[in-house]
């Protein structure tokens, strides 16, 4: 069997099955979390920013994870990819829901509105970083108190960014998409294939 030349560090079950559909030969790998709040935003730093800086973070742990372990566990040369996708309504970001009552809010707050999907990708290998950056532009239409509620209650909006996911039930909700679905959904697999292509 020939070793693994590429790993896919992430907990996003969407971003493997985004790399299987362009047939991107990888092994997923499970990066224990950093210590202490997840994915916290710095003072002043705009969305974009963030997520920039947030897949950066991803890659440049998974690269220490990696030089770590057992030599005959992993293919040390291969390359690690990793990605975030931030929603952000202005300068709001707005991401995974704590619980019932966030989900509500974050989809109360972008029922009716148009804001952007940031997804930041980052290739890394060793010290040498590819990076892409996907923005798509999602226009939510109205959405009625009982129209929130029932997605709700699909479990659909936990573990997504903005509280919902395009590839879901949410779809029913989006008037408008500019730019990229698979942006939107985790792993923007136009961009992502250049990285690849170039690397
Ligand atoms: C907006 C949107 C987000 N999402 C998901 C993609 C990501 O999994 C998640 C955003 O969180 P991320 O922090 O980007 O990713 P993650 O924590 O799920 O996985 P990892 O950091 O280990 O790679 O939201 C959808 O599935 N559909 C959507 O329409």
């Amino acid at each position: 069997m020939s070793p693994t030349t590429l790993y896919l560090a992430s907990a996003s079950p969407r971003r493997h099955e985004l790399l299987l559909q362009i047939n991107v030969a990888h092994q997923v790998v499970d990066i224990p979390a950093a210590p202490g709040e997840d994915e916290p935003r710095l003072k002043n730093e705009s969305p974009l920013d963030y997520v920039q800086r947030t897949a950066r973070d991803k890659a440049d742990r998974a690269v220490k994870w990696l030089a770590i372990q057992k030599p005959d566990s992993f293919n040390l040369s291969a390359a690690i990819l990793t990605a975030d996708t931030t929603v952000a309504l202005g300068a709001h970001i707005l991401g995974k829901p704590l619980d019932e009552s966030d989900a509500k809010e974050i989809l109360s707050l972008l029922s009716g509105k148009t804001h952007l999907v940031h997804t930041a990708v980052v290739c890394a290998r060793g010290e040498q970083r590819w990076e892409a950056l996907s923005t798509s532009e999602v226009s939510f239409a109205q959405l009625s108190l009982d129209d929130i509620n029932a997605y709700i209650a699909t479990k659909e909006p936990f573990g997504k960014a903005g509280a919902y996911g395009i590839q879901g039930d949410a779809a029913r909700f989006i008037r408008e998409l500019r730019g990229s679905y698979t942006g939107v959904m985790g792993l923007p697999l136009y961009e992502t294939s250049q990285l690849l292509k170039n690397l």
